[in-house]
């Protein structure tokens, strides 16, 4: 469901124009929709119905506390990366016991806050990563639930940043060194296994390539499970795509019934870590025209948002859609739609036909996902606002940075 549509001509948020949301909380600001966000997850999670499973929302997509803390209402579990993650998963309500810990570099304290919590799987990368985690939980006296994750070197066919179930990707254990790797995990004394995981990529738009990853993996559970090692869960990772432009990636209905038909008669549990899909078209960046500069070549409309922003499109060459909130009637003219960063590569579109004068308001769309989770303070700009919509309640869910709270950590010695 759009819930970013416009009415009389004028861009809303459910039922909030986007006009009153600049006014209100000034630009540029994140402006994330409720029921779009409950949508996603309901169509996931009811895709799934009728097998074992658990979405684990990725928290990397976006980590705002109000983000997930409407997910953890309605019982999802979360895919973390960092013992900063798990903190804005407790703070936010989630539940740690439907916690898996993903990523390559987990530091012997992020592995102790991760055991003390009680998450449900730690997913292991590397042989020295399990070897590591074996120490520190027999420190502590527990033994830690895992999962390898298996890079079952399939070609996720999307851009090659956001790609990670290649061989030559640095995630996951290789393919043909899993076995063994569990094997040696069986015969630890604090690790428990749990699971088989994988994660290909980002920004999927074919079933396929999970399915093919799913073959893979499923060969691999059969061969563990004849050495006399059973699991209790498949987590089969995110990366399921958005639209974008014109991009056309599956219905999660289809998608999860080409797993449930693959899954039949297993008894394993099917945990799944969704990111973009779940959060990617419920969120739009706000911003304002400051300066339009007719140039020689090109026109520039100058926003005051900008890659520290929004970097998806500096970063990946990523395509966001940019709608004017109150459109004008007027002759289009095509502008590159630029920030205020010191970098050529600071653009958050190119070619765009508009409409414009200085001062009009500008919707970026798509951009709930790694969108302000990827945003940074260059050119020591305070980061956006972030507000979320319900019908017509509006809610800021984090204040405008402050120059004061960006240097407020520095110190100057005298
Ligand atoms: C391990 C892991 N799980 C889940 C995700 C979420 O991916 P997406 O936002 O594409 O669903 C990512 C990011 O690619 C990831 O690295
Ligand atoms: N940050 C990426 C996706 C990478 C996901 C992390 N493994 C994006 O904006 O599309």
């Amino acid at each position: 469901m759009n819930v970013f549509t416009p009415k009389g001509g004028e861009l809303y948020a459910e039922a909030v124009p986007l006009a009153q949301i600049a006014q209100q909380f000034s630009t540029p600001t994140y402006v994330y929709s409720q029921t779009a966000l409950q949508e996603a997850y309901r169509e996931f999670d009811e895709g799934f119905a009728g097998i074992d499973h658990l979405i684990c929302y990725a928290v990397k997509a976006n980590s705002n506390l109000a983000v997930l803390n409407t997910f953890a209402k309605m019982g999802a579990g979360f895919d973390i990366v960092s013992g900063g993650e798990l903190a804005r998963v407790i703070a936010a309500g989630g539940d740690p016991g439907k916690v898996v810990f993903s990523g390559i570099g987990k530091a012997a304290a992020e592995m102790r806050q991760a055991l003390e919590a009680g998450i449900l799987c730690f997913n292991i990368e590397s042989e020295s990563e399990l070897e590591r985690l074996n120490k520190v939980a027999g420190e502590m006296g527990k033994v830690a639930p895992i999962s390898l994750r298996v890079n079952p070197d399939v070609d996720a066919k999307t851009h090659p940043y956001i790609s990670t179930g290649l061989k030559n990707n640095k995630f996951g254990v290789a393919y043909d060194s899993a076995f063994a790797l569990y094997q040696r995990a069986a015969s630890m004394p604090n690790v428990s296994i749990h699971g088989v995981d994988c994660h290909i990529g980002s920004q999927l738009t074919e079933i396929d390539p999970f399915l093919a990853a799913l073959e893979r993996v499923l060969a691999l559970v059969d061969r563990l499970a004849a050495a006399g090692i059973s699991i209790r869960h498949l987590d089969l990772g995110g990366g399921v795509g958005i639209c974008y432009r014109d991009e056309t990636p599956p219905e999660i209905a289809v998608y999860a019934a080409k797993l449930k038909e693959r899954l039949k008669g297993r008894s394993f549990k099917l945990l799944l870590e969704p990111g973009r899909a779940l959060v990617g078209n419920a969120g739009v960046l706000l911003t304002r025209v400051e300066y339009l500069k007719h140039g020689e070549a090109k026109n520039f409309a100058i926003v005051d948002a900008a890659m520290n922003d929004l970097m998806r499109p500096a970063l990946y060459d990523a395509w966001h859609d940019i709608l004017a909130v109150e459109p004008r009637i007027g002759t289009n003219e095509i502008f590159e739609i630029v920030g205020p960063v010191c970098e050529s590569g600071d653009f958050l579109g190119h070619d765009r036909e508009l409409c414009l004068e200085e001062g009009d308001l500008l919707a970026v769309m798509s951009a709930g996902a790694y969108g302000m989770s990827m945003s940074s303070n260059y050119n020591t700009r305070t980061r956006a606002a972030e507000v979320m919509v319900n019908g017509n309640d509006v809610k800021l869910v984090r204040k405008r940075e402050t120059v004061e709270g960006l240097l407020a950590g520095e110190i100057v010695y005298k």
